[in-house]
């Protein structure tokens, strides 16, 4: 019997490793793109829903920003067929451009159809195809917004239904895999398009720290996501217990007893607060928590600060409160 390539068996391995809990019968939808990362993703869940028992649903979604979009997702259900999934998909969005870039329209629209999906058929697990080497990208990306630990803890490898089995798996190793099992996968023309700042990362960035820092950098810098996300998920939970202690029913937060925390956990629970007090989370930036901070921590007569929502943040009688603006 030929040896199997060593590509193929990691890309293997580490879905095995990833869907190991699921019972025979269980539906797994495998979201596809027809690029390496997700058709090799595909070619490895059907294998291995052989000895697990699971129904394998390969589901692609065409989003209708470029030409020929409708064949392409034509071809990708053609071939998800052909490789052995027991059942298919491709949907059509339509992908609304309200303000956000292109890119996140479409992300928005195509995690909308997977929810839907992933409901429809009861799914025990929904597959994406990152790898180690998106992660990489994600951390590095991350780092230049200057975001917190949450952000540079990349990807999170289960949320949801979600799973993400190749997130420790090289893309080189995707794309030989696809190459030795004669898969034909599909370049995105939006993968070359240095507008984006992933691609910039992707193809510069990434391959000059590697050059000048040695080979690794990828895998050093998925692993410190890794990390980083456990302590940034012991913080959170700790923040919600301590959150859920100092609240008063009116949702006010004692001062003197936020002051005594340490930073890292008052800032969380104060950006708690704000979640809670209506703030949208995708608006709520590291310096609106800093300001609601400084309510605390370096009070000097502050009559109010401005967070997303639009809400205000107070300091009055020893208690922090974060309200709607009274109406003019
Ligand atoms: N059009 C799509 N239809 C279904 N799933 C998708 C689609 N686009 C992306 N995905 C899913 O999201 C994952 C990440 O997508 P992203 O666009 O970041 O990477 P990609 O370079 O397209 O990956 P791939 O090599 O699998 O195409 C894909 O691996 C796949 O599981």
């Amino acid at each position: 019997m030929p040896r199997l390539h060593p590509a193929v068996a990691a890309v293997r391995l580490a879905v095995r490793r990833e869907l190991a809990d699921l019972p025979a019968g269980a539906t797994v939808v495998v979201a596809c793109s027809g690029g390496p990362d997700s058709l090799a993703l595909l070619a490895a869940t059907v294998h291995e829903s052989r000895a697990g028992g699971w129904r394998v649903v390969g589901v692609t979604v065409d989003h209708g920003l470029q030409e020929g979009s409708a064949e392409q997702a034509a071809r990708v259900v053609e071939q998800m067929a052909a490789l052995g999934a027991d059942e298919t998909a491709g949907a059509r969005v339509q992908v609304v451009l309200d303000g956000e870039g292109p890119e996140g329209a479409a992300r928005r629209a195509r995690y909308a159809v997977l929810d839907r999906v992933g409901a429809h058929f009861d799914a025990a697990a929904v597959l994406l195809g990152h790898t180690r080497d998106d992660q990489a990208e994600t951390v590095l990306l991350g780092l230049a917004r200057g975001s917190g630990a949450r952000s540079l803890a990349g990807m999170r490898r289960r949320f949801d239904r979600y799973r993400r089995p190749l997130l420790e798996v090289a893309r080189d190793d995707t794309v030989t895999a696809c190459q030795v099992e004669g898969l034909d996968v599909w370049d995105d023309p939006h993968n070359h398009d240095p507008g984006y700042a992933r691609v910039r990362v992707r193809r510069a960035v990434l391959p000059a720290l590697e050059e000048h820092l040695g080979p690794g950098v990828a895998a050093a810098l998925a692993r410190t996501a890794e990390q980083l996300r456990a302590d940034a998920d012991l913080l959170d939970d700790l923040a919600e217990v301590e959150h859920a202690r100092l609240v008063r029913p009116d949702g006010a937060l004692p001062v003197a007893e936020l002051a005594d925390r340490p930073d890292a956990l008052r800032r969380r629970v104060l950006r708690l607060a704000a979640l809670d007090a209506g703030a949208p989370a995708a608006e709520l930036l590291h310096e609106h928590v800093r300001a609601l901070d400084a309510l605390v921590t370096d009070w000097h007569g502050q009559r109010w600060i401005d967070l997303p929502g639009p809400l205000r943040g107070t300091r009055a009688d020893g208690l922090l409160r974060i309200a709607a603006p009274p109406v003019a």
